[in-house]
């Protein structure tokens, strides 16, 4: 399974990204299936704290590109946007713990959890300019605001790869830990969440992203117009080619 759903006796949900041999890519159907639990999780008492983590050599390299090249996320309901919908406005409280590559969304979504720990050996990159895309899940908005403007455009203009402790200091990490502690750390985080009143973290959770709940849904919604046109025009149909052929895209033939 690409994704393990497991639910323990201390009200913890995990959602476990399962795909190592791809480096945790998502594909349509893992983005359904953590929607689906994100929704099932809202109404489910017995869950007072997600934990969403990837395995020790990726959280995600990001959308799986075959997915994106064969059934490129056109409608309102594909399941990536369901997936950030659900994340974006969930009630309980969200943990992730990061190890290894954390490419595209695999950062991005970061930027909707509450609590984020990493591996100091993590790596986070944010390529859509390199592949021809522009940002989604709200992260034109949340990153410079999170990070200020100048580490947010170099990292979403040049898209190269940031290190963990570059992550810290933009703000998208809360601590960083070592690769063989960052599972158990965030998750004990998790379960201290869980042993907490459940109305008080959802009210303090709400009082703190109530003003930029809209503005998220906004911007995702207009990031996502922009990402649709540009993931079927030539420029990423290259820069995908060029990654699955393992060769530099070639950019100069496009205006
Ligand atoms: C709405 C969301 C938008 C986004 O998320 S945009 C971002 C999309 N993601 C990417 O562009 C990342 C593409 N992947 C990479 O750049 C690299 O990979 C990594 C840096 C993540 C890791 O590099 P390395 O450690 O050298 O591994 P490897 O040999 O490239 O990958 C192992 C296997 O995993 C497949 N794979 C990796 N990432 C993806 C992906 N995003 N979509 C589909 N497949 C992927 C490869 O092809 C290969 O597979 P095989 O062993 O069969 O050759």
């Amino acid at each position: 399974m690409d994704i393990v759903i497991e639910h323990s006796a201390q009200g913890v949900l995990t959602i476990a990204l399962n795909r190592p041999e791809k480096k945790n890519a998502i594909t349509s159907a893992m983005y359904q299936t953590m929607a689906d639990a994100l929704a099932d999780a809202q109404g489910d008492a017995a869950v007072r704290a997600i934990l969403i983590r990837g395995g020790q050599d990726a959280f995600s390299a990001g959308n799986d590109l075959e997915d994106f090249m064969k059934s490129p996320p056109t409608s309102e309901d594909a399941p990536v946007l369901q997936f950030l919908k659900r994340i974006s406005e969930a009630e309980k409280p969200i943990v992730a713990s990061v190890a290894g590559v954390a490419v595209g969304i695999g950062t991005t979504l970061l930027l909707h959890c509450d609590l984020v720990y990493a591996s100091d050996s993590a790596m986070f990159s944010l390529p859509f300019s390199q592949l021809g895309l522009c940002p989604e899940a709200a992260s034109s908005l949340l990153l410079p605001r999170l990070a200020g403007y100048p580490l947010a455009a170099e990292k979403l203009l040049l898209g190269e790869a940031f290190d963990a402790r570059e992550a810290h200091r933009m703000g998208i990490v809360n601590r960083l830990l070592t690769a063989g502690e960052v599972d158990a750390f965030a998750y004990a985080q998790a379960v201290k969440l869980a042993a907490l009143p459940a109305s008080s973290l959802r009210v303090t959770k709400m009082l703190m992203k109530r003003a930029s709940g809209q503005e998220i849904a906004e911007r995702m919604k207009e990031e996502v117009v922009h990402f649709g046109k540009m993931l079927l025009a030539p420029e990423a149909r290259e820069a995908m080619m060029a990654f699955f052929q393992k060769r530099k895209p070639d950019f100069r033939q496009f205006d």
